[in-house]
């Protein structure tokens, strides 16, 4: 069926006017809407028998904000003239300076401009749970529609800068609270209060308040400064490299200063510039493209219906046991937790209690949904209660031939419906289920950790694993409120194989004489939370040494090879772990680059003997960044060329997700598009020139880079799904 998108009005006899946004499945403003919406409103302002006017939402959501959809567009065109005229005409003109009363009746959520909109009417009612927030930051842009200016006025300058700056959204059961609504209702009164509040304001019971004239709440220019100060120190620290975050600030002084008009004009025009900036380009890139990976062809197109998955058992209660287990539990899923022994059990069922209590204490979690998540986790040695379980989960130690028992085993015990998913990370899947029959329900469940903090789900298929396998473990992911992306089945799958030459990158630099304290700080100026060598601490140099040896074995052609790690755990550095790695690590403070680290450099270097005429290289800081992410490029585009992700964007939100490459550069692929493949291809070359193979330009690569290409765009189909 079509969807119904436009805008209605109708009148009543009461003489209210209840305007009805309608656009599926969010009620964005897109430009139907908007014009929909400007045609009412002048419609409702020269009617005689309108006395008073309504605004609301159809299908219970009052508007998930401007249409995302166009900002695209403006990027693919370059058109700015294609973002409608909507602050002043229709916001501030037609809606908040009407003579006739309007009143916002908002259900579900208001975000950005739907938000900006219900603002701009003179009262708000809402139903318990409504979702209100203004998160244009997270797209690269500032609030566009009067946001910088009435949020402040209706709930208070420290609280607007809170919401706006870390685009949190609050209830409406909190913006009750704030001022920012005026009444809260029961979903079925929704409608009823809002007609008889316009009613009261058109015959002067209640007060027509309009948003922007208000000052009542923005206190002194002294103490709006101090917030605003502190303010700024917060952007610097939450967002060095991005413009939107002192843009909001600065725009939001103006109005504070100026008046909320000069502010609502001065927003305008920053809007326009920031919606045009790379930032913008990359985070409205990853809003569709985490969309996107809830599409999958042949899974979620071919009419399948995911089952539900009441009661799941995971194997192993280690980090990441736990971790899935409580992931499972916080979303209401019945868990059983197997292990070995009662000693490991115990340790387990412990982890998922102190995972539950950090969260808690933490404020993320309230104690009563705690001890409820608890409540549905039951621990056990056996097998016993795996014969009605409807998914399990594998996650014991990387070792083939315990999986390939493990696996054996549960084939035989659980029901045939039952999913059997591994959260291995390096083992083929084939390899794991050998020794099965059930090739078609054996899936690859890869959770990151933190499992139950990580949103990425990497779900991994073989060419057995059946459609409908795959749509359960999506469905679950979601209701878990993970990111499933589906992936090809291939060691490292497509997250770590992409980075596997992150640290081989850092290794090499370090062997050719560079800092490993600069290349770290380098690294984390460029966007990445930690720098290889602080990353490889906190992953553990032991495990970093085993997953070296099973990547060398099937990428050894293309990798570096460096005796670092192996000399750091010879001395006893294993990392976070033990204290020491190339940083200090202690209790309650941050981690501190340990200098005395340096000689077990120095020994590396000895042995690799790189460095050009024993000397160390000069490089500058973009030359280091280069010589970490082409190589990491590079294996991006293998993973692309043999079809490990579905489309490039997959692998974009993988590595935000999985790797926190900064969303503003839009992922990796995004990333190396926007520097361009021609410029990463020369690079490489004349790197392998000089260094050798870890550097040698892939085939997809070269492709791209001689045909004009970009690495995003699809090609003909060669895929391992
Ligand atoms: C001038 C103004 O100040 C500027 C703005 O208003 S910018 C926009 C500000 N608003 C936002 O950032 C909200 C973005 N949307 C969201 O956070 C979430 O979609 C939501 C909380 C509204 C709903 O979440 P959820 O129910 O999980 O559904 P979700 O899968 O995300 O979205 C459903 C569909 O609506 C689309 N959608 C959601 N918000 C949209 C928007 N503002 N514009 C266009 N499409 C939107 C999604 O792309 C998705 O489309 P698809 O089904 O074709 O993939």
């Amino acid at each position: 069926m079509a969807k119904k998108i436009g805008v209605t009005m109708e009148v009543g006899n009461d003489g209210v006017a209840v305007i009805t946004i309608s656009n599926p499945p969010v009620n964005s403003l897109a430009s139907p809407i908007i014009s929909g919406l400007k045609e009412k409103f002048q419609d409702a302002d020269q009617r005689n028998d309108v006395k008073a006017i309504v605004l609301t939402g159809n299908g219970g959501r009052f508007s998930g904000g401007f249409d995302i959809n166009v900002f695209q567009q403006v990027h693919k065109t370059g058109d700015i003239s294609l973002m409608p005229e909507v602050s002043i005409d229709l916001v501030s003109n037609l809606m908040e300076d009407s003579r006739k009363p309007l009143v916002a009746a908002v259900e579900g959520l208001a975000l950005g401009g739907g938000l900006e909109l219900a603002m701009a009417c003179h009262a708000r009612v809402a139903a318990p749970k409504a979702q209100l927030g203004l998160p244009e930051l997270t797209l690269g842009v500032i609030p566009g529609f009067g946001g910088t200016q009435r949020l402040p006025r209706l709930v208070g300058l420290a609280k607007a800068t809170d919401m706006i700056l870390l685009s949190k959204s609050i209830s409406s059961e909190e913006g009750h609270m704030l001022g920012l609504v005026d009444a809260l209702v029961p979903p079925g009164d929704l409608l009823t209060t809002s007609r008889k509040w316009a009613l009261d304001i058109a015959l002067g019971r209640k007060p027509l308040l309009r948003s922007l004239h208000r000052t009542d709440k923005i206190g002194s220019l002294s103490e709006a400064r101090a917030v605003l100060k502190n303010t700024r120190q917060l952007a610097k620290k939450i967002a060095p490299n991005m413009p939107q975050h002192h843009a909001c600030i600065d725009v939001i002084e103006e109005g504070i200063v100026h008046g909320g008009y000069s502010g609502v004009l001065k927003e305008a025009e920053v809007f326009k510039q920031l919606v045009m900036s790379d930032t913008a380009k990359a985070l409205v890139h990853v809003f569709f493209a985490q969309r996107a990976t809830s599409k999958v062809p042949n899974v979620t197109d071919v009419g399948l219906k995911p089952r539900p998955m009441k009661k799941v058992a995971v194997i192993g209660g280690g980090l990441m046991g736990s971790g899935i287990a409580t992931a499972l539990l916080l979303s209401n899923t019945r868990v059983v937790l197997k292990e070995i022994n009662p000693e490991y059990l115990q340790k387990g069922l412990k982890s998922v209690e102190a995972n539950l209590k950090s969260l808690v204490s933490r404020g993320k979690l309230t104690q009563d949904k705690a001890g409820k998540a608890l409540s549905l986790l039951k621990g056990a040695l056996d097998y016993a209660e795996f014969k009605d379980v409807d998914m399990v989960i594998e996650a014991v130690i990387e070792n083939i031939e315990l999986k390939q028992k493990i696996f054996k085993e549960i084939e035989e015990i659980c029901p045939p419906h039952c999913i059997l998913a591994s959260n291995t990370s390096t083992i083929d899947l084939n390899v794991i289920g050998e020794k099965t029959n059930s090739k078609d329900r054996i899936v690859g469940a890869h959770f990151f950790s933190p499992a139950h903090i990580m949103t990425l789900l990497e779900i991994v298929r073989t060419e057995n694993t059946s459609a409908q396998v795959i749509l359960d473990l999506m469905a679950l992911g979601k209701a878990i409120k993970k990111v499933p992306v589906v992936v090809g089945n291939c060691i490292g799958f497509a997250v770590n194989r992409t980075f596997f030459p992150y640290t081989q990158g850092a290794h090499m630099l370090v062997n050719l004489g560079v800092d490993l304290f600069r290349v770290d700080s380098v690294i984390t100026s460029f966007g990445l939370p930690l720098g290889p060598f602080q990353l490889g601490d906190l992953a553990g140099h032991g495990i970093g040494m085993a997953v070296k040896e099973i990547y060398a074995k099937v990428y050894g052609d293309r990798m570096f090879q460096s005796p670092l790690t192996e000399l750091l755990v010879k001395s006893g550095r294993n990392g976070k772990i033990n204290g020491r790695g190339y940083y200090i690590y202690e209790k309650g403070s941050k981690p501190k680059p340990d200098s005395s680290v340096l000689s077990v450099v120095e020994e590396s270097r000895k042995l690799t003997n790189i460095m050009p005429g024993g000397k160390p290289i000069s490089v500058t800081d973009k030359e280091i960044v280069e010589m970490i992410l082409f190589p990491v490029v590079n294996e991006a585009c293998r993973v692309l060329d043999e079809g490990v992700v579905i489309r490039a964007s997959d692998l974009d939100v993988a590595s935000v997700l999985g790797m926190s490459f900064p969303s503003y550069r839009g992922g990796i692929v995004f990333w190396a598009d926007t520097v361009g493949p021609k410029y990463i291809y020369e690079r490489l070359k004349r790197l392998s020139e000089t260094y050798g193979g870890f550097f040698k330009p892939s085939r997809y690569l070269e492709e791209r880079a001689m045909n004009g290409m970009l690495l995003s765009e699809p090609k003909a189909s060669r895929s391992r799904m």
